[in-house]
């Protein structure tokens, strides 16, 4: 269960007017009448995911630990960041090269020095590609596929085809045609899933499964978390609670949500979670914006910022309570550095002192403090956690009365880089 404190009074985010509407946003969510509800296939998945799906997934993972060094993940946005941050979140700092299989990506950006040299880095190795986009027709990730097949058609010859596996949409788009003119292995990206709502699908068990995780325990999280928070329940349901709050801050001026950790293995929950929440509220000239911090580190730049300000943030903390390891500050023979008075005290200790001082001290400078906490960093704990922010966004933008499931904005810069480059058709 994920514990939310708020700095204020959750009752005053809780009006009578804002249970109706919470009620109301409830079942359309649940009988899938509200806006975008074709794109709800997220919200019983963890429930329903089919035993034989699953056995496939492990398998083809089991198939690339054998035959890979490392498994190139080609994907951009929600073709990759629920992969990305779950594999931050659990992989250890120094010793992901000592893993059976090494994960990478590629096509989350498009950097020619990056290219070459991942191209360089996995010349001597064993190597599988998982390229990803429901779409099948980005350009990043295209790109990069297209640099990744000659790479490997001139390395494997006729058994490239084998160590290519697409994850893409069932009926169409340029990589599933693609997929089937080479024989690829294919995995299906649900029609009723977007992009950003996909991390419990293939898109990003394949990867989370082929790195060693257990997506069972992760799915187990994802399940306990769908329910666990089905229910209306305004005292109890902390995604709802923390809609309520986030929309009630949103009306009295505070536009900017500043996400906040100690744990630096989270920041790529953080990036997945700016793009879950960017893309489903920001709509319409409306939404919060996202951003995110990584602390003590950006107390030492940003933290000006936050105290001192504009006064529009409010700032969301994302704790974990145990940590797997830990130090222990010790007393030196000689206090040169003055720091026997912490002596004892352990660093997971130092930054729950840290949170308590950051977080008083923000709060008197006037940004509300809101604090999201998990028992400690597991699969289970991440697919409960990403299951509560992904239903908490819906409920969210629909207190903004937006679709949370399109993302029409993105289009724009994409029709002007087409034009640019003279694309037939733009
Ligand atoms: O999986 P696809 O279709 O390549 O899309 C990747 C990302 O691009 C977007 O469509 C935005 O351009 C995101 O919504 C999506 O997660």
């Amino acid at each position: 269960m994920i514990n939310f404190t708020f700095s204020g009074s959750v009752d005053s985010a809780l009006t009578d007017e804002r249970k109706n509407q919470l009620t109301q946003i409830h079942e359309n969510l649940y009988n899938k009448t509200g806006k975008g509800s074709d794109f709800l296939g997220w919200l019983d998945w963890p429930s329903t995911v089919q035993p034989e799906f699953l056995e496939r997934i492990e398998k083809t993972a089991a198939s690339i630990r054998v035959k890979a060094d490392v498994l190139v993940v080609i994907g951009i946005g929600g073709s990759y960041l629920g992969a990305k941050a779950v594999l931050s979140a659990l992989s250890p700092y120094f010793e992901q090269g000592k893993k059976q299989t090494e994960v990478l990506f590629a096509g989350h950006q498009v950097s020619g020095e990056y290219l070459k040299q991942l191209l360089a880095y996995i010349e001597d190795k064993e190597v599988v590609v998982n390229v990803i986009s429901k779409s099948g027709k980005t350009t990043e990730p295209a790109l990069a596929f297209r640099f990744l097949k000659k790479f490997m058609e001139a390395r494997y010859g006729e058994d490239a085809a084998s160590r290519i596996i697409v994850t893409t949409d069932e009926e169409k788009g340029a990589l599933l045609n693609l997929a089937k003119d080479n024989g690829y292995e294919r995995f299906v990206v649900p029609d009723d899933v977007g992009g950003r709502y996909s991390v419990f699908t293939a898109v990003g068990l394949l990867p989370i499964a082929a790195a060693g995780f257990s997506i069972e325990r992760l799915l187990a999280g994802a399940k306990d978390a769908e329910e666990t928070y089905k229910g209306v329940d305004f005292e109890k349901n902390p995604a709802i609670r923390y809609a309520a709050v986030r929309h009630h801050l949103y009306t009295e001026g505070f536009t900017n949500e500043v996400s906040a950790i100690f744990e630096p293995k989270l920041s790529f929950v953080q990036e997945w979670w700016k793009q879950l929440f960017g893309e489903s509220e920001g709509k319409e000239g409306k939404g919060i914006f996202p951003a995110s911090v990584v602390f003590t580190t950006d107390l030492h730049s940003m933290g000006q910022y936050i105290q001192d300000g504009k006064r529009n943030l409010f700032e969301t903390f994302l704790l974990v309570k145990e940590a797997d390891e830990d130090m222990t500050v010790f007393e030196a023979d000689e206090d040169g550095d003055e720091l026997n008075y912490m002596a004892g005290i352990t660093l997971q200790e130092f930054n729950h002192v840290a949170y308590r001082g950051t977080s008083e001290a923000h709060l008197s400078g006037g940004v509300p403090q809101l604090s999201l906490s998990i028992e400690k960093l597991d699969e289970f704990q991440l697919g409960h956690l990403l299951y509560f922010y992904m239903l908490t966004c819906a409920y969210s933008a629909y207190l903004l009365d937006i679709n949370p499931f399109d993302q029409p904005g993105v289009e724009d810069y994409k029709n002007n880089i087409f034009k640019l480059l003279n694309k037939p058709g733009y």
